[in-house]
């Protein structure tokens, strides 16, 4: 991976190649400078390098000579003549770096006879004065004139051991008393001489090879050079990519360094949430093995008592079927007081006096039991000319009587319509006397309708527990001059009255008139209130026609039992009938006419199903035509007889009381439900 990081810049690479310097070279370069010194370069007398000595030791940084060296003999002129031979090594390093390198010379085998009284073992010494006395040519000693560099060690060596084997021999000047010194070798004895520079020459020759071997090694030193340099940069190559994935390292090691912090304060506080989990979790353990144990029990009790609900979705099951037979046994029978109570059944309601009318005469009302009532009138005339009003009918309201008393009396016949009968509920009475109080009530008493609707849906809700579902549809009709209006429906439209296409000759449906299905009381109510809203709109100040026309509410109630592929469908026909008037005392002729007419009708139409005639007028009045189905055969009808209290009503009091009288003793031929499969709606035919 490549570094971003800055190269280091403690090492650098050299810009030009390095020459090494082979020890061969040394070699020979110092062989050289023998060459010079013993051929070209005049080797200068005792005398001048006594007087140079100053000069050569202070080129070469030493401390001056004292001036009485020069006057120096014995011990000291020694010590000048060592002094001299530093100052010649020297002066031969200088010439060897201003000149060539020779060839290597051979070593003589024999030298000149030295003259001299001063000889030392010192190699340099006889050389010199060899030299001097200009015989033969001088072998150098190469351990005086080389530097002292590592290449001329061994022949330094050499020349120590020489000189050590000098001093083994016995030296005349030894001899001669000096005490102190190498053995001396006297000058006219050639033999010992010629034995000496023979040993010295054996032992030079052996340096000289094993120099030659150690240069052999050497000369593999540059190769070795180049291998090491080659490996230098490629090490610095190496270091460079090191240190940049070594600064990389130390990012990342930073980076990892941040988030071992992070993570170490992390694990301290995971650490504390541990220490409480582990509590919770040992809590949570011995709950769990008290619930464990609560488990099993409830296991058992679960397997026990699913054994018994086993059981008792069996007796569930039972009591369903039994519960559905009791209910139709329960229909039956409460079909059966319907019929014995009579199908139609007339309840009598004397209205109280208004507060505002309490000035009025009112008859005498003598109320016998609770179905029977007496009327006398105050005036004596009129009561010797009716005789005694004594009625009877199913029930007698007096004025004191709430509405939930009289609504407790028409709650059966709502059940009834529920188990597929149709009710027809109506009231009929002079104007004024009560009848839409009965039927409507007020908004803080309300009558028979709005309760009939509350009961309705707390029915249909028992009804579902039995496996009963139900649909409403509500219909309003207003029948005025002998015309139906849709109570629903502001639209002027054509409606007639027409026969259902079925085999029921009962059965009569309104064309064009709106139908609402309603799911629930308020839905209703609002339907409610929007037909008394039209109702009122069509009356004018000077035609009020709401007292004047006959309301008829009508509710289908469908019932479904899906398991038992059941259909009961029922009705009710809850009607406001206009108020009854004497022509006499009407101002408006056509509408006391058609009421009146209509009333008759429902009249002969009562009193034919009294008769048992095989001609039932149904068809004379828009009125008893539409109520056709719920007054006639399979149809429960009751009629209230709502009458003022007040003596100027007495006779419509009297002619009202009379009517529903007879509508009382009238027997209707036994109702029968309506009920059906579901594949054969028309079976009861
Ligand atoms: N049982 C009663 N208790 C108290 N007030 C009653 C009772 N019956 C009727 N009223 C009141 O008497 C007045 C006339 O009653 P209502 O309007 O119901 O007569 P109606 O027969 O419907 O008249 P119309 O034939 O003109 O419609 C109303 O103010 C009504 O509140």
């Amino acid at each position: 991976m490549e570094s971003r990081l800055p190269k280091p810049t403690g090492l650098k690479r050299p810009t030009q190649a390095i020459k090494p310097i082979l020890p061969t070279e040394r070699i020979k370069a110092a062989t050289s400078a023998n060459l010079i010194y013993s051929g070209s370069t005049t080797i200068q007398p005792l005398t001048r390098d006594l007087q140079n000595i100053p000069q050569a030791l202070k080129q070469q940084g030493a401390r001056a000579t004292s001036p009485d060296s020069m006057k120096l003999s014995g011990p000291n002129r020694l010590k000048l003549r060592r002094s001299r031979s530093a100052c010649d090594i020297t002066e031969l390093r200088q010439n060897l770096k201003r000149t060539g390198v020779p060839n290597l010379p051979t070593i003589p085998t024999k030298f000149p006879r030295h003259v001299g009284t001063s000889t030392t073992s010192s190699n340099s010494t006889s050389t010199t004065r060899m030299a001097r006395a200009g015989s033969v040519p001088v072998k150098r000693n190469p351990v005086s004139a080389a530097p002292s560099t590592s290449s001329t060690r061994p022949l330094q060596r050499a020349a120590t051991a020489t000189a050590t084997t000098n001093k083994t021999k016995p030296s005349a000047t030894a001899a001669g008393g000096g005490g102190v010194g190498p053995k001396r070798i006297a000058p006219y004895d050639f033999k010992a001489r010629f034995h000496d520079l023979l040993e010295k020459h054996k032992a030079l020759k052996t340096k000289y090879e094993k120099q030659i071997n150690e240069m052999g090694e050497l000369e593999t030193l540059p190769m070795q050079l180049e291998e090491t340099q080659t490996k230098l940069i490629a090490t610095e190559s190496t270091l460079k990519h090191s240190q940049t994935d070594n600064d990389c390292l130390q990012r990342q090691v930073k980076q990892q360094t941040e988030k071992i912090e992070m993570i170490t304060s992390t694990l301290g506080e995971t650490k504390l949430e541990l220490q409480d989990l582990k509590v919770t979790h040992q809590e949570v353990k011995a709950e769990h093995e008290i619930l464990s144990a609560e488990v099993l029990d409830l296991r058992s009790r679960n397997e026990e008592l699913m054994r018994s609900n086993e059981q008792l979705a069996a007796d569930l099951n039972l009591c369903r079927e039994q519960l559905f037979q009791s209910n139709i046994e329960r229909k039956e029978l409460h079909n059966l007081v319907m019929d014995l109570r009579g199908n139609i059944r007339v309840f009598c309601r004397v209205r109280p006096p208004l507060e505002s009318e309490l000035d009025r005469l009112m008859c005498n009302w003598i109320y016998h039991d609770e179905a029977t009532v007496e009327l006398q009138s105050l005036d004596a005339q009129a009561k010797n000319k009716m005789g005694q009003q004594l009625f009877s009918f199913d029930q007698v309201f007096h004025p004191n009587s709430n509405q939930n008393s009289i609504f407790e009396m028409v709650a059966p016949l709502i059940q009834s319509a529920l188990d597929g009968y149709n009710i027809c509920i109506f009231a009929y009475g002079q104007t004024g006397s009560g009848k839409t109080y009965t039927m409507d009530g007020v908004p803080d008493n309300v009558g028979v309708i709005p309760r009939t609707v509350d009961l309705l849906f707390d029915s249909i809700k028992n009804y579902r527990n039995l496996g009963w579902e139900y649909d409403i549809k509500a219909t309003f009709l207003e029948i005025y001059n002998e015309v139906l209006y849709d109570l629903l429906s502001n639209e002027q439209k054509e409606m007639e009255i027409r026969m259902a296409k079925n085999c029921n000759k009962n059965e009569i449906y309104v064309s064009n008139i709106t139908e609402e299905t309603v799911t629930d009381p308020n839905q209703l109510r609002q339907l409610m209130q929007l037909a008394k809203m039209n109702r009122a709109t069509a009356s004018t100040v000077g035609n009020e026609r709401s007292s004047r026309s006959h309301a008829v509410t009508k509710l289908e109630l469908i019932g479904r039992h899906v398991e038992k592929q059941e259909v009961s469908v029922g009705s009710i026909n809850l009607v406001d009938l206009a108020g009854s008037e004497s022509p006499k005392t009407s101002i408006r002729m056509t509408e006391t006419k058609n009421i009146n007419r209509s009333l008759s009708e429902l009249t002969n139409v009562i009193l034919a199903l009294l008769q048992k005639q095989d001609h039932i007028p149904y068809r004379n009045s828009k009125l008893t035509h539409l109520l056709m189905p719920a007054l006639g055969g399979n149809s429960k009808t009751l009629m209230f007889i709502n009458v003022s209290p007040f003596q100027d009503c007495f006779q419509e009091s009297v002619k009202s009381l009379r009517f529903a009288a007879s509508v009382n003793s009238c027997k209707v031929a036994k109702a029968k439900r309506n009920r059906f499969l579901n594949n054969s709606n028309n079976s009861s035919c």
